[in-house]
């Protein structure tokens, strides 16, 4: 398959400040990747060296086959880019300001411009300078998808936007990838991403800490388990099984809770010698995953969820 990005040893510091650190990525053409991360780790230093927005100290990055330094005029024309802090001219209304852009690309058909608008719920007769943060990030979504560009690159693409309309951005990406778009998106945001992305990649203190599928990165996650038997299982039944410390059987035999994480393969072999009433798994929760990647990082926020121990 063929790569949109290719990221080699890639490497971005800010006088003696650490930016990026030896960063080699590789992005599929027709994928959504999710680029993870805290406060700080890097993403917004990642997605502006794709743009050519700042230059790496050394390494290098090529997108669509393009060098960002030599190719950026043929790079946006093929690129939808949100920036983390979109700003736009205030003094035009959603409407002008989106067809000057779409002017700009070439020309994009009106009802395009309009659909998206009005699936996103923003008023196109709206003066941008009046516009909430969250309708602001919507104007920032319509210009980015308008053009149908072959690779998006979205850096905190859903910041401000409320639930409803946050789903109508997944609906966005989701039917990109399936028109054979490939969308780099970054996030603070495990649950949106898992829900989109098809690779996942979590950057902490400029560095890739992990680089996996949904899937795998789901396989690995904890999910918390709670079986009744009808007759009482003995004392120790479940002690040989990996991480049998996190799970405890009751005093009477007949119910074991706690967490299991990976697969759940050896644990249903123990329970198929028992006779088990009752069984609830909950979905592995990719949410504690992330934060154990938290854990340590420089300017990681404060969550409330415990790492996945
Ligand atoms: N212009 C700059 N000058 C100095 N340091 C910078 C500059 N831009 C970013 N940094 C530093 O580089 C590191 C990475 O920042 P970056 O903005 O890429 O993180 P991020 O993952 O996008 O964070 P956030 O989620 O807060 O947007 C941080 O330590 C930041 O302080």
């Amino acid at each position: 398959m063929e790569n949109v990005i290719e990221l080699r040893e890639l490497t971005k510091t800010y006088g003696t400040r650490r930016g990026l650190v030896d960063l080699t990525l590789d992005v599929r053409q027709g994928e959504v990747f999710g680029y993870l991360g805290p406060n700080g780790a890097g993403k917004s230093t990642t997605i502006r060296l794709l743009l050519d927005l700042i230059r790496p100290t050394s390494g290098r990055a090529t997108v669509l086959g393009l060098r960002p330094l030599e190719d950026g005029v043929e790079l946006r024309r093929r690129v939808g880019y949100l920036a983390g802090d979109f700003v736009c001219d205030g003094r035009q209304n959603v409407r002008s300001y989106l067809r000057f852009l779409a002017a700009l690309r070439g020309g994009v058909p009106e009802a395009r411009i309009d659909e998206f608008a009005e699936r996103l719920g923003l008023d196109q007769t709206a003066k941008i300078k009046k516009l909430s943060k969250g309708n602001r990030q919507k104007v920032g979504l319509v210009q980015a998808f308008m053009h149908e560009p072959e690779l998006l690159v979205l850096d905190e693409p859903s910041s401000g936007l409320d639930p409803l309309v946050q789903q109508t951005f997944l609906d966005m990406v989701a039917e990109a990838r399936d028109a054979g778009q490939t969308v780099f998106m970054s996030s603070h945001i495990m649950s949106e991403v898992e829900a989109v992305a098809d690779r996942v990649g979590i950057i902490r203190d400029g560095r890739l800490a992990a680089l996996d599928t949904v899937a795998n990165l789901r396989t690995g996650a904890v999910r918390d388990i709670e079986v009744t038997f009808g007759t009482p299982v003995p004392p120790g039944t479940f002690a040989s099984l990996p991480g049998a410390d996190r799970l405890s059987l009751d005093a009477a035999g007949t119910t074991l809770t706690g967490q299991i994480s990976g697969s759940p393969d050896a644990l249903i072999k123990v329970l198929a010698q028992h006779t088990v009433t009752s069984l609830r798994a909950t979905e592995p929760a990719l949410e504690e995953l992330f934060h154990s990647y938290y854990a340590g990082a420089q300017d990681a926020p404060r969550t409330k969820t415990a790492p996945a121990a």
